[in-house]
């Protein structure tokens, strides 16, 4: 997952692009980039690491101009090079750069196309440069000299004809302005929202709702799935649906654990849809389970906290933090390799043992995944005292690959890929497992926003929503993107320490 923003203001954008990719850090911690343009030139600092180190002073100073995109990284493909942060930047036509949250799923195809048949240079292995070349490629084929809003929303359709996958984008046309669109199925999420100051109305995109609030913006709408909003410099604001038959689909796992709880995505509030997640797991351990011996229900922090304590109200439980988490270590689930991944687990959580000494208790997380947390969490209880410890995860069992954006793509790697529930407890060392059923996940999330007739819930059920996802290629992603293939794969060119280059204004 990543974090994309997009700002057009009436000030200098950079304060604003740098504190409002500070509040998307969940979504990405490998890489950090911003891109500004003036008058006339871009100015782009990206890199690896997380935004506090990437921008210093002299960064900032140099990132000059109202209007500007930033990303926070978390790659799903390619490699974790420095070369590969985002935003990506293309010279021709006018000036473009992207910043995408996705994955595009024939990307390979899509490569070989613009070799072969447009004429274009793709640098490194990442799809999001893939996808800003189809897009240069198709506004080239009908731009003019005087670029116009039509123009755009051409170029937006042409990449909805070729690209297949998740794709959420902010892009800055030098001179022109900032435009935001979404694959036609809103796999991953898309605000648009706006300010007004003494100087009129300032504009900004970004993936999640928490972006604006910090900001000082306020939440206009969702970018529609298909849709493209753009702003151009005058401050105009254009849209259109660019997609021949949109279908909304969002991401199930965004409100699993991607989102931040104070976020609203596709006019879903994600802290509610936790509660609900609670509620309905609550409900289930009564119904499959009425005779229980739960002392106390402890969250796994941070992401659980919402759904344990919801469920301990409805258990008539108590609810108690067990385990205090070190603030300065990040999350653990997008770290890069296993390694890294089972070290942090134990460097950020450490068990309060007076609150598990003699207990059951009934530790809930959020989803379990590779099961790294899981494991080592319920040794911890067990260190620390405890008689019984059972487990409940607010979603159902993670049993397939994910290739819009998370990356999970190598079934081995999943503790629930071939095991029954009885086996994943036994693995991870549960005295008893309680998953969420898949219907309950679905509406605790659509109770929210009921016109939501679908959500992508392949990692859960195998079903995947573009319809372009074959065993040969789960096979091949698998092959190229399992653990041991990345650690291989990274290094490449150092980042780019500020980068400004002039280019052509043209007529408005
Ligand atoms: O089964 P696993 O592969 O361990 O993955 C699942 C765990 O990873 C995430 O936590 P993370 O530490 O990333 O973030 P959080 O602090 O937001 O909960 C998630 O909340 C689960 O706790
Ligand atoms: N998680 C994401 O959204 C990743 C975006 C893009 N596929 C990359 O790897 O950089
Ligand atoms: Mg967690």
């Amino acid at each position: 997952m990543c974090g994309i923003i997009g700002i057009l203001g009436k000030s200098p954008a950079n304060q604003a692009l740098y504190d409002g990719l500070l509040v998307l850090q969940h979504r990405g911690q490998d890489a950090a980039g911003i891109l500004t343009c003036d008058d006339n030139r871009i100015h782009l600092r990206k890199d690896n690491g997380q935004v506090r180190d990437v921008f210093q002073e002299r960064h900032m100073l140099g990132l000059k101009g109202n209007m500007g995109i930033g990303h926070v990284r978390y790659p799903t493909a390619g490699c974790d090079s420095p070369a590969e942060a985002q935003p990506f930047y293309v010279n021709s036509p006018y000036g473009l750069a992207l910043a995408h949250n996705g994955n595009l799923t024939n990307a390979d195809q899509l490569k070989d196309e613009l070799y072969r048949e447009d004429l274009r240079h793709i640098n490194t292995d990442s799809d999001s440069e893939i996808l800003l070349n189809v897009f240069a490629h198709e506004l080239q084929a009908v731009a003019k000299l005087r670029l116009a809003p039509e123009h755009i929303f051409k170029a937006v359709s042409a990449v909805h004809r070729r690209c297949r996958g998740a794709y959420a984008v902010t892009m800055l046309v030098t001179g022109f302005g900032i435009l935001a669109y979404r694959d036609p199925w809103g796999i991953r999420p898309l605000v648009y929202g706006k300010r007004e100051t003494d100087q009129g109305t300032e504009y900004m995109f970004a993936s999640e709702s928490v972006a604006l609030d910090v900001v000082g913006f306020d939440l206009v709408r969702d970018v529609a799935p298909g849709e493209c909003i753009m702003v151009d410099v005058n401050g105009q604001v254009h849209s259109q649906q660019c997609a021949e038959k949109p279908i909304h689909a969002p991401c199930i796992f965004e409100f699993v654990y991607f989102a931040r709880p104070d976020s609203m995505m596709d006019g879903i509030y994600v802290h509610k849809t936790r509660l609900r997640m609670g509620e309905r797991l609550a409900g289930k351990i009564k119904r499959v389970w009425p005779d229980h011996d739960i002392d106390v229900v402890i969250p796994i922090p941070d992401t659980s906290r919402t759904a344990a304590l919801q469920m301990a109200y409805e258990l008539d439980l108590p609810y108690r933090e067990g385990f205090i988490k070190n603030r300065y270590i990040g999350r653990t689930f997008i770290m890069p390799g296993q390694a890294e991944r089972k070290k942090s687990v134990r460097q950020k959580l450490n068990a309060i043992d007076v609150e598990f000494r003699r207990k059951n208790v009934l530790l809930v997380d959020d989803s379990i995944v590779r099961g790294t947390t899981s494991k080592q969490i319920i040794q911890m209880a067990r260190d620390a005292g405890a008689r019984k410890v059972y487990f409940a995860s607010a979603a159902p069992p993670v049993r397939f690959p994910n290739v819009y954006g998370i990356d999970m793509p190598s079934r081995q790697e999943l503790i629930g890929h071939n095991r029954t529930e009885a086996q994943i407890a036994e693995a991870i060392g549960a005295d008893k497992l309680i998953y969420q059923d898949l219907e309950d996940l679905i509406e605790a999330a659509r109770e929210g926003n009921p016109k939501i007739q679908k959500f992508d819930a392949s990692c859960f059920n195998g079903e995947y929503i573009t319809g372009d996802v074959t065993p040969a290629y789960l096979d091949r992603v698998e092959n190229q993107r399992n653990d041991s293939a990345k650690n291989t794969r990274s290094g490449g060119q150092s980042g780019n320490d500020l980068v400004t280059a002039e280019v052509l204004t043209f007529p408005r």
